[in-house]
């Protein structure tokens, strides 16, 4: 069997990330950082496609990459309609959907776009895997309150499950067989009860729901958001931006970068402490709600995301959660290694590739 190389692509709301792998070792690993001022320009996820995909090709080409090497490309996948987890050729309707945003707007819509684009000019197929709006939720978890909003998963899912399956690996026993609590904590953050193996409840990240993290507001009290959209002060595309995009660290501190908190912190600011203080406490109340929906069946709380590699945020969640169970910390996220795993997985026979279409 000849070797596997891949281009791996993964657009986040603050970064984009490629990588390259030679069946599944990586040997290449890139992280364009976003900063927000530069997103800000664009009117919508889909107008950063070009920029995105022009600043890909610059680092292939700064890396002396020879493209024509590459045997498939992988991207993280968006918000198409929920999936099963597994890995899915693209297709015109998957991009179709994305581009729509069927299931909401965000960086990880562009994923399959961008390796279209460059799958195409290499004639080599593209996939994604594990997209966000993978679905397990449990029924009961479903229900919002009213059967006019019924609530939905948008997480982490690729990060979350890469992460079980290597904690539960160095605990000696397989991911089906945990229960965990994992919080991933990036641009967005979300906080899942990982159930022998399937997510059966987590904070939808993009749209409104859990805590509020680097450039989104989380949840609302929803009176007061009914209000804001009709007292004309706002139109919609504002509002959305006020959720998402300019929400959260953003709009308390000017700023969705966790270094930069740190760093005023370190220098004296008392208002950048409390507003870090009040994001770690209400990661911590959602950690609390997702050990309940585990009835405290708990092997361990699992903290990751590029957030993470911050020692004063893990200091904070700690002191609330240390109580429920171990914490183990996991800093960034395996995301690339899932992708080239679930390619790997199925241009070796070992798992049916699936397609997408409903
Ligand atoms: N060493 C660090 N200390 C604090 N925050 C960090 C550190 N490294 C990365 N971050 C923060 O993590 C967030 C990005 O995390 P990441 O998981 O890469 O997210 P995304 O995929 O959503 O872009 C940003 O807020 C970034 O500033
Ligand atoms: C759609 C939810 C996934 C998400 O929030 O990803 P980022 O943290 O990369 O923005």
């Amino acid at each position: 069997m000849g070797n596997n190389f891949l281009l791996i692509i993964n657009p986040g709301s603050t970064t984009t990330k490629l990588a390259c792998f030679v069946n599944d070792e990586q040997i290449l690993s890139e992280e364009i950082e976003h900063r927000s001022e530069v997103l800000d320009k664009f009117t919508t996820i889909f107008d950063q496609l070009d920029y995105r995909l022009s600043l890909i090709e610059e680092k292939l080409t700064d890396n002396n990459v020879d493209n024509s090497k590459f045997t498939a490309i992988v991207a993280r996948g968006g918000n198409m309609k929920p999936v099963s987890g597994g890995t899915y050729e693209i297709n015109e309707e998957m991009l179709s959907d994305l581009k729509i945003g069927v299931m909401g707007q965000h960086a990880s819509n562009l994923g399959a776009h961008l390796a279209k684009k460059l799958a195409e000019k290499l004639d080599i197929p593209c996939f994604v895997v594990d997209p966000v709006v993978v679905d397990e939720l449990a029924p009961v978890a479903r229900y919002s309150g009213t059967p006019l909003i019924q609530r939905k998963s948008k997480d982490h899912p690729l990060n979350q499950k890469a992460v079980g399956r290597i904690d539960a690996h160095n605990e000696g026993g397989t991911y089906e067989e945990m229960n965990y609590i994992i919080a991933h904590m990036g641009g967005g953050i979300s906080v899942a009860a990982h159930n022998h193996g399937e997510i059966i409840d987590v904070n939808n990240a993009l749209n409104g729901d859990g805590p509020f993290s680097p450039e989104r507001a989380g949840g609302l009290p929803v009176t007061s958001v009914i209000d804001l959209c009709f007292s004309g002060d706002y139109s919609e595309n504002e509002l959305r931006a006020v959720l998402v995009g300019n929400g959260g660290l953003k709009a308390y501190l000017g700023t969705t970068d966790g270094r930069e908190v740190s760093k005023l912190i370190n220098e004296g600011d008392s208002h950048a402490k409390e507003v870090y203080q009040a994001m770690a406490y209400q990661i911590s109340k959602e950690i609390g709600a997702m050990a309940t929906v585990l009835k405290g069946q708990i092997n361990g709380i699992l903290l990751t995301g590029g957030l993470a590699f911050d020692d004063l945020l893990i200091g904070y969640i700690s002191e609330y959660c240390n109580f429920l169970a171990d914490i183990r910390i996991y800093p960034g996220e395996n995301e690339m290694v899932a992708l080239a795993a679930g390619v790997n997985r199925v241009m070796n026979n070992e798992e049916k590739l699936k397609k997408y279409s409903q």
